[in-house]
């Protein structure tokens, strides 16, 4: 039987790439540059399987096509709101996303952001970089304490779970939590944290807040203005989940007049271009990214993505659909 044909549309770790080469005839992206609208429509009319990216935004204009070819959209990543799956399964085509195997290290670097901002991290390395470092002072770049403060987590899911475990347990972070549906008593005792009906209620109780609910349409500005007037004129806001879950401008706003702390972001509404307000602001971190990028990570992503793949051409439900 002929082997499927799969269109792998960035970069992989070698060893994935490898693997897939092993298992199916595969069309590698080998300048790394993202598709546009027109080539995933020719490629939709080709492939069997397509395996996006969130660089790739599989919308309309991507899918205008009458009978394609492509049964599976095998996502390279967790956050999938940049496909639209309504239209995929209008199409009959499956997706399903990598969750699991990037939770500890999103959640390391919503730590590692967490920690930046509180302790101006940031300010100091362009500071020394510049060669403007005058000697230690007991003034200088004097930052805010993290142990043993609140954390305010917005979706409770398996990356606010591992955010919640590093904080608690590691830094004795009081720890709220926010979530669409009731979480089990079970697992809010792993951390001892509390569940708080809404955003609204959250948002004034904390000195950290960090984000990790899905993207796409429903949670879009979830963050706007209103809610970060909720927020304490000393809390730090932390996003490692979409970009398009905070109101950017909003945000540029509320750190220009200092009405909150600061704010720490890896993703940004729009990426890789970044609204020039932020980049006014001393009191924001920013990242590009990086949350899953660990060479373990990224490697276990690809090779869920190869379980989805094996399952779904074996006739068998792949364990990570989504629609
Ligand atoms: O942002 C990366 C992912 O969704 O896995």
């Amino acid at each position: 039987m002929a082997k499927p044909r799969v269109l792998v549309t960035r970069r992989w770790p070698a060893a994935v790439e490898a693997r897939l080469n092993d298992l199916f005839e595969v069309q590698l992206n080998r300048d790394d540059k993202p598709m546009q609208p027109e080539e995933f429509r020719a490629a939709m009319g080709q492939y069997d399987a397509i395996l996006p990216t969130v660089t790739d935004k599989l919308g309309t204009p991507s899918m205008e096509i009458e009978r394609p070819q492509t049964r599976i959209f095998a996502n390279y990543g967790v956050g999938f709101s940049h496909i639209d799956v309504e239209r995929a399964s209008g199409h009959g085509i499956v997706v399903t996303n990598t969750p699991d195997v990037l939770s500890e290290c999103t959640a390391d670097l919503a730590m590692t952001l967490m920690l930046m901002v509180a302790r101006r991290a940031g300010e100091g390395e362009r500071e020394l970089r510049a060669g403007e470092w005058t000697g230690w002072r007991p003034t200088h770049l004097v930052g805010t304490k993290v142990s043993g403060k609140t954390l305010g987590i917005i979706g409770y899911g398996r990356i606010g779970q591992e955010m919640a475990r590093r904080a608690h347990h590691g830094f004795g972070m009081k720890i709220l939590a926010y979530n669409r549906s009731p979480v089990a008593p079970e697992v809010l005792a792993q951390n001892k944290a509390t569940q708080i009906a809404s955003i609204d209620e959250l948002l004034p109780e904390c000195d950290f807040i960090s984000l990790h609910c899905p993207g796409g349409a429903a949670n879009r500005h979830l963050i706007n203005a209103r809610r970060l007037g909720l927020m304490r004129p000393d809390a730090y806001l932390i996003n490692t989940a979409r970009g398009e879950v905070i109101d950017e401008s909003a945000l540029a706003q509320a750190l220009w007049y200092e009405t909150i702390g600061g704010a720490a972001l890896d993703v940004f509404d729009g990426e890789p271009t970044i609204n020039p307000d932020l980049k006014q602001s001393e009191r924001l971190v920013m990242l590009p990214h990086l949350g899953s990028a660990t060479r373990e990570a990224r490697e276990a992503m690809g090779f869920r993505v190869i379980d989805n793949l094996e399952d779904f051409f074996a006739g068998r439900e792949p364990r990570d659909r989504v629609n």
